[in-house]
């Protein structure tokens, strides 16, 4: 498949947009008029450069309020459109979207459209260049993709087809199962956004919030079925008007987009079944997806180890020993290991450095991750120990993959080798949490849905002292393994030395909190302190009884109870940016305690007063 991106998606100048999207892969690129217009480069130099490149130049874009106007608008119209169809020719380019008129059309007549557009097509024939035809889902008259289909019908000129932009469609509610029958050679440009369900007037919602594909709520996969089917095998690029991304980092969202593309081919190809790769457009499948079937450990990264490890025995945790080879230990308690790790650990008190997970087959994880462009880890072992495949997330958490065991074979690396009696409190790793910089939530959506093969569940807000933490579970559907993305507010993104990290923890669970708790406590342990406020709270709305809310109050215990079942947890202190959490659930109750995160983050904020105005 040929892909593109309109150079609107990214930040930078026109250059900077044009090196970044050929190093993150694309085929080619959407040139946005305004930059053009804003680039000391002259068309020919735009030219030249993206030869020199290896980019194509696809789309030239927008051209506007065109058709539904008077004998003198269009005259206006067609000198407008005449003086861009030369600027077209400098630059190589021979295609231009027109969209459909959203301000000046004052006449609601699909022949007069047709008639105008056809007109439009005649010079645009002479100077070489198609019209791609696409319907705002805010234009005044033409507002859907089968009225401007219908449009392109009545047109009957070789010079004019469609622009079909997945955000018009799916923003609306349409059905897109018609594109299937759009003859292909009259479906000229794809242009592809995902979007975050909202409720809010359309053109705010496309101008501001549009993501890459995977990273909002929209069915892509099944939109590309449909174009698919219609035997289209034409470039299918990116257009995204997302605030944030016009502000990161050029590079890094360029590869964004293209892992996103690389993503939704192999998606389609998944939605689409058998035959699949067979059609025109040219579907690359990765290497196969796999559902990882639970947590292989977690890591935690401190340079004063004897602070975790005295919070992992005061929880039940079992000491493994020291690696062979290397300056880390294994502790584990159930089915959850956690690792500590003082390599490179200079400067850091503590921090939830890594995870891995378990898949059938390890190797194949890799290539997978390497494919959708995750840099890998590069980790040395020696004859006799277990290979490790790994790779670096956006947010520098290492990720490894493990396989499916009991007991996986690294952990024989560590101590003696062999695994004692299980205590019994613990039984496993029962979800991450991490904190995201706010400009790398979308990316790390993606990032960790498409190598992990997780499914990414609908975003939450939680209030915090700090601001409102917009908040994200990707899990296995089972919930072998979740994975809950927390966004950093302003302010707290970055990583000076006298500035803490935003905490992050790994949650166990356990079957029996209660006795868990008492145990903890008894060791030394000091929980997170719950205020009053919140236990008054519960007693009004779950009506619980006196002694289960003073055993939940002294322990320091939270509690939340859905249709499903009940869920009880508690926080440790935080050490560095890394806390640690315990969870039991009861019944089928299958969320985090969501009514509690409110809590919880104002509780470590009166504690550690993670930052002051
Ligand atoms: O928001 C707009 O005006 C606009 C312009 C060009 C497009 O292709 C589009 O989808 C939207
Ligand atoms: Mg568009």
């Amino acid at each position: 498949m040929r892909t593109s991106i309109a150079t609107v998606c990214i930040s930078g100048t026109l250059e900077q947009k044009m090196l970044a999207c050929a190093k993150a892969g694309f085929d080619g690129i959407e040139i946005f008029e305004q930059d053009l217009t804003v680039s000391p480069m002259s068309p020919e130099e735009v030219r030249a450069l993206a030869d020199r490149l290896g980019l194509t130049l696809d789309l030239f874009q927008p051209f506007r309020d065109f058709e539904g106007v008077d004998e003198a608008t269009l005259r206006a119209n067609l000198a407008r459109a005449e003086a861009k169809f030369r600027l077209m020719g400098q630059l190589g380019i021979d295609t231009m979207l027109l969209c459909s008129n959203v301000g000046t059309a004052t006449i609601d007549d699909d022949e007069l459209f047709a008639s105008q557009i056809r007109a439009l097509a005649k010079l645009a024939a002479e100077h070489g260049v198609k019209i791609a035809y696409e319907a705002l889902a805010w234009g005044k008259f033409v507002n859907t993709y089968q009225h401007s289909w219908k449009i392109v019908e009545l047109v009957d000129h070789p010079n004019v087809g469609l622009c079909l932009d997945s955000f018009h469609i799916l923003s609306r509610g349409d059905d897109p199962a018609g594109i299937a029958d759009i003859p292909a050679e009259k479906i000229f440009f794809v242009q592809l956004a995902d979007a975050p369900v909202l409720s809010m007037d359309v053109l705010s919602w496309s101008r501001h919030y549009r993501v890459f594909p995977g990273e909002g709520g929209f069915e892509l996969d099944a939109f590309m079925g449909h174009l698919v089917r219609s035997g289209y095998d034409g470039i299918v690029s990116l257009e995204i008007f997302n605030d944030v991304f016009r502000q990161s980092n050029v590079e890094r969202t360029a590869v964004d987009g293209m892992r996103s593309l690389i993503w939704l081919q192999d998606k389609t190809a998944a939605h689409l079944g058998a035959g699949a790769l067979d059609y025109p457009l040219g579907l690359a499948a990765l290497p196969g997806a796999q559902e990882p079937s639970g947590f292989d450990y977690a890591e935690i990264r401190t340079e004063d180890p004897e602070i975790v490890a005295g919070m992992l025995a005061q929880l039940g945790f079992t000491f493994r020993g020291q690696h062979r080879r290397k300056p880390v230990t294994l502790w584990s308690a159930g089915e959850a290991r956690i690792i500590i790790n003082t390599q490179r650990s200079r400067g850091i008190t503590a921090e939830v450095s890594g995870f891995g997970v378990q898949v059938p087959e390890a190797a194949l994880g890799t290539r997978r991750a390497t494919a959708l462009k995750a840099p890998a880890v590069p980790r040395h072992h020696t004859v006799g120990e277990a290979p490790l495949h790994g790779f670096t997330a956006p947010d520098a958490t290492e990720v490894f993959f493990g396989t499916t065991a009991d007991e996986p074979a690294w952990a024989a690396e560590f101590g003696d080798g062999t695994t004692p009696a299980d205590t019994g409190a613990i039984t496993g790793i029962d979800h991450v949490n991490l904190a995201q910089p706010w400009q790398a939530f979308d990316e790390s959506v993606l990032f960790y849905t498409s190598t992990l093969n997780l499914t990414a569940r609908p975003g939450t807000e939680v209030p915090s002292p700090m601001g409102l933490v917009r908040s994200q579970v990707l899990r296995t559907e089972d919930g072998a393994v979740r994975l809950a993305l927390n966004i950093v507010p302003h302010g707290l993104e970055d990583s000076r030395a006298s500035a803490p990290r935003y905490p992050e923890h790994i949650a166990v669970h356990t079957d029996d909190i209660i006795a868990l708790a008492r145990r903890a406590v008894a060791a030394g342990m000091e929980f997170l302190a719950v205020p009053n406020n919140y236990y008054e709270d519960l007693a009004a709305r779950f009506g619980l009884d006196g002694e289960t809310l003073a055993q939940l109050q002294e322990l320091n215990l939270l509690y939340d109870r859905d249709e499903h079942g009940e869920f009880l947890h508690f926080y440790t202190e935080t050490v560095g940016s890394m806390f640690l959490e315990v969870v039991e659930r009861r019944g089928g109750y299958d969320g985090y305690g969501a009514p509690n995160a409110p809590v919880r983050l104002a509780a470590q904020f009166e504690r550690n007063r993670l930052m002051t105005y």
